[in-house]
């Protein structure tokens, strides 16, 4: 059985090249339980990199990864999936065609029992299956706020709202870990202070460990309870908030004074 003082990832000396171009050097930290973790460093740093190798996209030349006690040398997308790595992407990957309750069904996907006969009869265990789903994803839309827009088209919706309805459509996975790629990114400060506070509610309500790329500080010093700094694809800081800002090699990489 996985101990719950265990952290529910631990990297182990992670690389990662593109045709012999190192993006990610030898990383390790642990992403403890029930905890938001923040992924920060310049432009280029290696952040968006490493949760593609969290989540099985990019396949590490060295290290492993320890995700809720399974040690493997590279994860799998569709196994990372199942075993409750949920993501959200810098660039939003919705359906823009259909609708936010839609979006957020098909984020309950693998937690489907029914065949794909029964769902396309409405037969045998598709019925109950389909009112329960639904049932779950109008919760997540609730919880999150999104009921005025449930049947409104994503591609109306303005990118404040876009990005909620990725968060939507990740935590109703049900996910053990999320990882969120810049969930902020574009919005104005009230927008961000409502996200943040989404986050952190998801955090404390669903006790869902949380990793998150931000580039704003202000944002990742209130948000998060651990911060691991990447600049030029090596760790140069990690630990908590208070104790990274004063990191003199965190201070010089975003005063620029090695830029
Ligand atoms: N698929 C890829 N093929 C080749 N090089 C890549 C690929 N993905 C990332 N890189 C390179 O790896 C390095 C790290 O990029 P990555 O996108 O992980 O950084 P990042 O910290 O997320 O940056 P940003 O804040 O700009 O999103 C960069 O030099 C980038 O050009």
């Amino acid at each position: 059985m996985t101990e719950i003082s265990s952290p529910l990832l631990r990297l182990e000396g992670i690389s990662l090249s593109f045709k012999g171009v190192k993006a990610i050097s030898d990383i390790s930290f642990d992403v403890a339980r029930g905890r938001i973790t923040a992924l920060i460093g310049p432009n280029g740093a290696g952040k968006s990199s490493l949760l593609n190798v969290i989540n099985g996209v990019y396949r590490p030349q060295a290290g492993r990864i320890v995700f809720d006690g399974e040690v493997r040398r590279r994860m799998d997308p569709h196994r990372a999936a199942v075993r409750g790595i949920a993501r959200t992407f810098q660039n939003i990957a919705l359906f823009k065609g259909m609708s936010v309750l839609d979006n957020v069904l098909t984020g309950r996907n693998l937690k489907r029992r029914s065949s794909w006969l029964e769902q396309a009869l409405r037969i045998g265990r598709a019925p109950a299956e389909d009112d329960a789903q639904r049932r779950r994803a109008e919760e997540v839309i609730a919880f999150l706020h999104l009921q005025p827009w449930r049947h409104t088209l994503v591609s109306k919706l303005p990118y404040g709202l876009q990005k909620r309805v990725e968060l939507a459509r990740a935590l109703a996975a049900e996910p053990k870990l999320l990882l969120l790629d810049e969930p902020m990114a574009g919005m104005n400060a009230e927008e961000k202070r409502e996200m943040s506070r989404f986050v952190a509610d998801v955090n404390r309500e669903f006790g869902t460990t949380v990793v998150l790329i931000e580039h704003d500080i202000g944002v990742v010093m209130n948000l998060s309870d651990h911060v691991v700094v990447l600049d030029y694809g090596r760790k140069i800081g990690d630990g908590p908030p208070d104790e990274v800002r004063r990191n003199p090699e965190v201070i010089a990489a975003y005063l620029g004074t090695r830029h």
